[in-house]
């Protein structure tokens, strides 16, 4: 039961942002259309995140051609028969940016197996199509640069290792968002002392070995995510990140209590 006084408690709504979320789009299929700089974009974005390409375009830049020979990809022409790209699409490979069709975007390359559609062209009436015929399948749509016509924004991207951390103004000032991003990467790459060290992204990994062990040994779900909160709010980055296989066994038959992790090294010494 709610009442005024613990209302207050609960996080005030701001309306007017994004949902931001980490889209998982591993092994699974997306459409490009178009094959400019944008595209070589949205391709570095796209296998980061291991998905399956196919891209749709009458030219294509040199990164682009560049992304699809180093995944081992197959081109499929205007002039092959249809017998024949059954042929070369029966042995494309199944992951990576496999296929370029090269050509322009028909209504008819945008088919149920897209999870994802992005267009990336200079020309509203191939964005318009590609937008409308992918609202047909209910696929979500990225149109670059109209903002109208896409179901999500990009943002600009800082990662390292397991670590993303993704800017976005809402459309209002994308140029700056890359400038704030890499304000953010300098920040958060710079260690407690000062140091340009990758302590962050090992704390990362440290913790995610921790979660594994601690899923393994400690059965009370609520207990154990008590204690794993407790270790990230009180150890420092670089402790998590130093702790060794051995100390996170000694830690976890501390259970529930959490000890500074000077005392985890002494013992474990
Ligand atoms: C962040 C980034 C990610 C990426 O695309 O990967 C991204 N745009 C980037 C760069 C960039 N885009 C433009 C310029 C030229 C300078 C300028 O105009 O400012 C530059 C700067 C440059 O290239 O340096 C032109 C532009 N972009 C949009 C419009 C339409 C409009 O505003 O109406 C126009 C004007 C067209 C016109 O004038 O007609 C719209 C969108 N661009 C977005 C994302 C989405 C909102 C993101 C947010 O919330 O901030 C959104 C809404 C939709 C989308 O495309 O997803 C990437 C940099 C990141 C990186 O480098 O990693
Ligand atoms: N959001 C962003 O980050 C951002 C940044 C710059 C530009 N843009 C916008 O994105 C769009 C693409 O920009 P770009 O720099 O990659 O342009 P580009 O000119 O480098 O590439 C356009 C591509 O579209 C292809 N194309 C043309 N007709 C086509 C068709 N019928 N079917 C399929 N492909 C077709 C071209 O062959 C070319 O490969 C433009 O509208 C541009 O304004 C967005």
């Amino acid at each position: 039961m709610s009442n005024e006084n613990n209302q207050t408690e609960y996080p005030e709504i701001i309306s007017g942002g994004g949902l931001m979320l980490a889209w998982q789009v591993k092994n699974k299929e997306v459409l490009i259309v178009g094959g400019g700089s944008v595209a070589a974009q949205r391709i570095v974005s796209l296998l980061s995140a291991d998905a399956n390409i196919t891209l749709v375009s009458p030219e294509i830049n040199d990164e682009c051609l560049f992304r699809l020979k180093e995944c081992g990809g197959i081109t499929i022409t205007n002039d092959d028969s249809e017998e024949n790209q059954l042929a070369r699409l029966s042995i494309k490979p199944k992951t990576g940016f496999h296929t370029f069709i090269h050509r322009g975007f028909r209504e008819s390359d945008i088919h149920a197996g897209f999870a994802l559609v992005f267009t990336c062209v200079n020309e509203p009436v191939v964005s318009r199509l590609a937008y409308d015929t992918s609202k047909k399948y209910k696929i979500p749509v990225n149109v670059a640069d109209v903002p109208p016509l896409c179901d999500f924004y990009f943002g600009a991207v800082w990662r390292e290792g397991s670590i993303q951390v993704m800017v976005s103004t809402g459309g209002k000032a994308p140029g700056l968002a890359r400038v704030i991003r890499s304000k953010i990467g300098t920040a958060l790459t710079e260690s407690e002392d000062g140091e340009q060290d990758g302590g962050m992204v090992a704390a990362v990994e440290s913790i995610g070995r921790l979660r594994a062990l601690v899923k393994e040994h400690i059965p009370d779900v609520k207990g154990r995510m008590k204690f794993v909160r407790e270790i990230c709010d009180t150890w420092t980055i670089s402790e998590i990140a130093r702790m060794k296989k051995n100390e996170m066994i000694h830690l976890i038959k501390k259970y529930p209590e959490v000890p500074a992790y000077s005392l985890i090294y002494e013992e474990t010494q």
